[in-house]
């Protein structure tokens, strides 16, 4: 679509949590948004890639999904902007990596992880150093999905009842806290603390036990990525 402008999307916040900073926000994509997300990554999925030690990606058995990187059409540009926007107006778009579909099937998941890195191999100057914040995007369900949370294990559950809306109040004490795959809502967190990974943000996509579900990472790097690791405009 020539001169396509980016529609004044309102929505709403709610810190869960200040320390780790973890703020969670409904409706954070709009529905034809949602479903162009679908259209664009239908038939480009490719078994997810886990990166090792050195830097290169491989395949897991920790990550048993299927993902695709984005093209940054108009449409991902107004997504990338406002995830850019959230976070202050200072961080230029060169810090995001390429935006990330993740489908999930009957039975795959990504076990317990964290975003930012722990080998220097993924996190030099041409990456942009570490991951510094991530979203997760539910941007599609099926509507009898089972499963398929993201779980942060060692945050802790929330206390007022009106939470059990976004996170499985179901689930016990010491599971930490599991945030529901709800369509078009997100997650954010900040990665870092003093520059260093923070351990607390340790998260699992949970088993889709029925249905699948559709994700997308939002990654942003402390600094500007080198060219060729970022998406380029189209
Ligand atoms: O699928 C989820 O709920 C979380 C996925 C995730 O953490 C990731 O792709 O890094
Ligand atoms: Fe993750």
């Amino acid at each position: 679509t020539p001169n396509y402008t980016c529609p004044h999307h309102l929505y709403n916040v709610q810190i869960f949590s200040e320390d780790p900073l973890i703020i969670y926000i409904p409706d954070f994509i709009t529905v034809s948004e949602a479903s162009h997300l679908q259209t664009i990554s239908a038939n480009r999925f490719t078994s997810s890639q886990v990166a090792d030690q050195t830097g290169q990606q491989q395949l897991a058995s920790t990550r048993t999904s299927r993902s695709t990187s984005l093209e940054s059409d108009q449409v991902v540009q107004c997504i990338e902007q406002r995830a850019l926007q959230f976070q202050g107006y200072d961080i230029p778009r060169t810090h995001l990596e390429p935006l990330q579909a993740v489908q999930y099937s009957l039975g795959e998941n990504y076990k317990p992880h964290t975003d930012w890195f722990t080998s220097d191999a993924q996190t030099t100057p041409s990456f942009g150093g570490n991951r510094a914040t991530s979203f997760f995007v539910y941007v599609a369900a099926s509507e009898d999905i089972v499963g398929g949370g993201t779980q942060f294990p060692l945050l802790d559950a929330p206390k007022n009842e009106r939470w059990c809306e976004y996170v499985n109040c179901d689930a016990g004490w010491d599971e930490g806290v599991t945030f529901r795959p709800i369509p078009r809502n997100a997650v954010f967190w900040r990665n870092l603390k003093g520059g260093r990974g923070d351990q607390r943000t340790l998260h699992a996509g949970l088993p889709v036990q029925r249905g699948e579900k559709l994700g997308m990472n939002i990654w942003t790097r402390e600094r500007e990525l080198d060219l060729q690791y970022r998406s380029e405009t189209i």
